[in-house]
């Protein structure tokens, strides 16, 4: 068993009147895996550049895609799919990197892992994770374009009710290895996000229990995102190991729990959850999260949207506010409440990241950081 938090069962006043002298003096207001750490997190994933578009849902039907989803395909697959998809939108995407961007945009210190190719889309998702902050110097692929590993690209179509449906070509993501953990990196950063997808490829996930490791080794936390719950089908054994030994935080929406658990049954398997993590954060679309920490329980309200325009990251985002809350000492209550901002702000509009820097916002809404 590892380590408590060390501000578990604190009231929410008293982490506010600890997050107004964090300005002052830093070290006294954080938890100890969070002492003396360069990054508030580190994140390893899957490096992809996101294509998003809109479609109907006949679209979907006549492509075999299932709504909401996330499906890899290869290089032909992609290609034949973009040109069968109507005029859209490039971001940089990629689940983990997206939670990074979303730290960064909220003043926080992170630091990202991922593969990327020497090609154009290599450059563009480079420049934009760097531009927000975020310390990324993973090694390039240098002879992956143009032999089936250029950089990794996500095709997302979008209903008009803004579900999002992915179909990811992984290329030079592929091809992350053990040897890209920086494992100095990752002692220096309180929490090491992990994502699911990263079980799909087989050496990525050598290298997502190394990164593990590397932040135990060095008295830090491990969170893991669920990611998608045809990720849980695939992995559910090997995903439900890893978080019984490896996991210290647990992200995932609702169907990836009910994935985990094979159960319809919410309460009793986000409490079950809840019971073999230190913290636990289901998520739950429009009606908001449910947090767990030892005994506690919270439920976080989802912030109102006037018009929801494209869903792709508000998991993301929501993991962003929740980690650095975590890292930062915060109760479950403003942590998930950052949460909830994030991905309010990101599906209000196209793309996965935010637009406007969350710093501002939080403190538009009296959440202070
Ligand atoms: N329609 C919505 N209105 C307001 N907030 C939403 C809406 N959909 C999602 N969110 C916010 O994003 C968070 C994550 O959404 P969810 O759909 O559960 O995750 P994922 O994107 O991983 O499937 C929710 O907890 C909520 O805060
Ligand atoms: O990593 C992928 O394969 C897809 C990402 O590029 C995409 O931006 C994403 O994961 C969106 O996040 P979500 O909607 O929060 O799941």
């Amino acid at each position: 068993m590892k380590g408590r938090f060390s501000h578990e069962g604190r009231a929410g006043a008293l982490a506010r009147s600890r997050l107004a002298r964090y300005g002052a003096d830093m070290t006294q207001s954080l938890p100890a895996f969070a002492q003396n750490a360069r990054f508030d997190v580190c994140a390893l994933g899957n490096a992809i550049v996101d294509v998003l578009a809109p479609c109907d849902a006949a679209f979907l039907e006549a492509k075999g895609l299932i709504p909401g989803s996330m499906q890899l395909v290869d290089e032909d697959q992609s290609a034949t799919l973009y040109d069968a998809m109507a005029a859209g939108v490039e971001a940089s995407g990629g689940s983990a990197g997206n939670t990074v961007a979303g730290v960064g945009s909220f003043g926080g210190r992170a630091a990202y892992i991922g593969k990327v190719a020497k090609d154009t889309l290599g450059e563009v998702f480079s420049h934009d994770i760097r531009a927000v902050g975020v310390h990324f110097d993973t090694p390039v692929l240098e002879d992956g374009a143009g032999k089936g590993f250029g950089t990794g690209r996500c095709l997302i179509n979008v209903t008009p009710d803004g579900q999002r449906t992915m179909c990811t070509f992984l290329g030079a993501a592929n091809q992350l290895t053990t040897a890209d953990v920086d494992a100095g990196v990752i002692g220096d950063s309180a929490i090491v996000y992990l994502e699911g997808y990263l079980f799909d490829p087989a050496p990525a996930r050598a290298a997502f229990e190394a990164a593990a490791a590397a932040a135990h080794a060095a008295g830090r936390k491990v969170a893991i995102t669920l990611s998608d719950s045809f990720v849980v089908h695939r992995w559910r054994a090997e995903l439900l190991a890893f978080i019984e030994t490896s996991a210290d935080i647990v992200l995932a929406n609702e169907a990836e729990l009910h994935a985990l658990f094979e159960t319809e049954d919410f309460d009793h398997a986000a409490a079950h959850l809840g019971r073999i993590v230190e913290v636990a954060a289901v998520t739950r679309g429009a009606a908001g999260s449910v947090l767990f920490r030892g005994g506690e329980r919270v439920e976080v309200a989802a912030y109102p949207v006037e018009k929801v325009v494209d869903t792709t990251g508000a998991g993301d985002q929501y993991a962003a506010g929740v980690l650095l809350g975590l890292s930062r000492g915060l109760s479950l209550a403003e942590a998930g409440a950052l949460g909830s901002l994030a991905a309010s702000e990101v599906i209000a509009h196209w793309g996965p990241r935010p637009m406007v820097g969350l710093k501002d916002l939080a403190a538009q809404h009296g959440l202070s950081l």
